[in-house]
């Protein structure tokens, strides 16, 4: 049996706001293994990343349990969220959010400056494939280039967890491809367990398995026994 790494159970969310209550997640049940790679799939509001920024310790459940591994993220305080999340997380959004002024190499040492044990930014930005860029500022460099950059940033600290929330969703299918290639290169080579948001179908193919939200709950769980590589994708 594989290792649960992170699991979520009965999760509810509920947001307030003024007279009205939406209820973005109404029992969620979800497991992610030692290595994998899971797709999260389902339409706009369905509570997909919801529950990734619970599951990342960005975001509170309102009700249900959340662990990462014996860690109860649901009773922790924002102390040891900050830490949980700084330890063991990378984050990559649809949004690259680099600093502008900084090169590539110097946006991932930002972090890698407050990491235990980081990787060298040279490392994580060749595991991406931009040995050849650690100079270049982000306005030098393309979309797909600088969702790289998001990437090798995430990675350096070696998170046990990488979540990605749409991290495909501003870029054409070409760069696309080369930034799923880098995620799934992570996941090979460093066992980094993946969680991957999206809006593209096509996309579901490349993971181990597939999680489909609707309306605040996981509808359906498939096992992919057949995986494609991120250049068979059709987008
Ligand atoms: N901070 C918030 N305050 C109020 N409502 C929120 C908040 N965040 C999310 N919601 C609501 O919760 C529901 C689920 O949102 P969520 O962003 O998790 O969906 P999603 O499946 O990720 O959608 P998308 O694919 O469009 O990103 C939506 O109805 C959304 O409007």
């Amino acid at each position: 049996m594989a290792e649960i790494v992170l699991s979520a159970r009965n999760v509810t969310k509920s947001y307030q706001t003024g007279e009205v209550e939406v209820k973005a997640l109404a029992g969620v049940d979800l497991a992610l293994q030692e290595a994998e790679v899971a797709v999260l799939l389902g339409p706009s509001g369905s509570g997909k990343s919801t529950l990734l920024n619970i599951m990342g310790g960005l975001d509170t459940a309102t009700s249900g349990e959340v662990f990462f591994r014996d860690h109860d993220l649901t009773h922790s305080s924002e102390r040891q969220l900050t830490r949980y999340r700084r330890d063991h997380v990378g984050f990559v959004f649809q949004f690259y959010n680099l600093i502008p002024s900084l090169t590539a190499w110097e946006n991932v040492a930002l972090v890698t400056e407050i990491s235990r044990h980081p990787m060298k930014p040279e490392e994580a930005l060749s595991m991406v494939g931009l040995k050849s860029r650690l100079d270049h500022f982000p306005a030098q460099l393309s979309g797909g280039e600088q969702q790289r950059v998001a990437i090798a940033r995430a990675i350096a600290k070696r998170p046990d967890l990488l979540l990605c929330d749409e991290p495909t969703g501003a870029l054409d299918s070409k760069t696309g491809v080369l930034v799923l290639e880098a995620l799934l290169r992570i996941n090979a080579e460093l066992g980094t367990t993946i969680a991957i948001i999206t809006h593209n179908a096509g996309i579901r193919q490349i993971a181990h398995r597939v999680f489909s939200f609707r309306d605040g709950r996981i509808a359906d769980q498939t096992v992919n026994d057949h995986r494609i590589t991120p250049a068979e994708v059709s987008w």
